[in-house]
């Protein structure tokens, strides 16, 4: 089996003090949680234990040991083809959700379930939520504009039961944000989103060809982080979601205390400090993360 992962270092610093990821993965005890995820653990080229982090399979069942081992979540999957997140990265964001709202709480994390989050596409793996409410006890609720990743998140919160803390409802229009998902009187402590962020479909399978290209194998359009098409884009792309998401935002002011989104593409910054000057944000605030080579930005506003 290849293997492409690196030597893994002892401890992942550039994840978020807090994260509990930080360590290497101990395949010994995530396989005792999830007996199947043995058949794609081997000693990879540095004598770890590993898997093939480009086999979405095997990113799915360490995700599966991963949530029941660290978060108690004991029934996770998702339906074929969806995106399989890397969790650690997914962690980050969440805590650094957590320092944003520690800042007018005295420096304290504030925890339970009277913290109200909304995750602007929660996707099928219902992955910030989980992490969210397990980790601070938060409420969230978590909006999806696919039927089919709407009704894998719901699935997962009833089949966990975990419907008082997480809400799923699903967005009727993909021109809308929080319109259609916000009602009146209702008020969040802080939204999120993992945007999508390719601008076509087009574009999606061309990235995700070279990708293979560059790992050395010819796999086509497949997608080595599963991720079903139509996840991943957005007419416009990152810069015109994230647009609407800060037009949508002024008008639901008095409804979220903090909005936040993550950016992975640096280049749309740009044109979101102009929008969130356009409307006069009273606070912007740019968060770096960073896992492995790649880093990201979780862009955090307010009015
Ligand atoms: C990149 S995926 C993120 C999924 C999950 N939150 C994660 O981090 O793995 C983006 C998700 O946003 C959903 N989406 C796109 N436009 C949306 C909208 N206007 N309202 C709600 N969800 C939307 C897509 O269907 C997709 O599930």
């Amino acid at each position: 089996m290849a293997d492409t992962s690196k030597p893994i270092q002892d401890e992942k610093t550039n994840l978020h003090p807090r994260n509990a990821h930080r360590s290497r993965y101990n395949f010994q005890a995530l396989i005792k949680a999830v007996p199947q995820l043995r058949q794609f653990v081997s000693q990879n080229e540095f004598d770890d234990l590993s898997i093939n982090f480009t086999d979405p399979e095997a990113v799915k069942f360490l995700n599966k040991a991963l949530l029941k081992q660290q978060y108690g979540v004991a029934a996770w999957d998702i339906p074929e083809g969806f995106l399989c997140p890397p969790i650690p990265g997914r962690a980050d964001y969440i805590h650094y959700l957590a320092d944003v709202l520690a800042e007018h709480n005295k420096g304290e994390v504030p925890t339970g379930n009277t913290v109200k989050v909304l995750d602007t596409g929660v996707g099928a793996n219902c992955i910030y939520p989980l992490i969210g409410h397990k980790t601070y006890g938060w409420n969230f609720v978590g909006s999806e504009v696919d039927y089919i990743a709407a009704a894998s998140a719901k699935k997962i919160v009833e089949d966990n039961g975990l419907a008082a803390a997480i809400e799923i409802r699903k967005q009727t229009s993909y021109a809308n944000i929080f319109d259609g998902i916000i009602k009146p009187g209702e008020k969040f402590d802080i939204t999120m989103c993992n945007p999508p962020f390719h601008t076509s479909s087009k574009e999606v399978n061309e990235k995700s060809s070279r990708k293979w290209k560059n790992l050395g194998q010819d796999k086509g359009t497949e997608l080595n982080f599963g991720g079903r098409n139509n996840e991943l884009w957005y007419e416009g792309g990152e810069p015109r979601f994230l647009n609407k998401m800060i037009t949508e935002s002024k008008q639901f002011a008095r409804s979220c205390k903090w909005f936040s989104s993550l950016i992975s593409q640096k280049a749309t910054l740009d044109g979101c400090y102009k929008s969130l000057d356009y409307y006069k944000a009273a606070d912007v605030k740019t968060i770096t993360m960073s896992q492995g080579q790649k880093t990201s930005r979780v862009l955090v506003w307010k009015f």
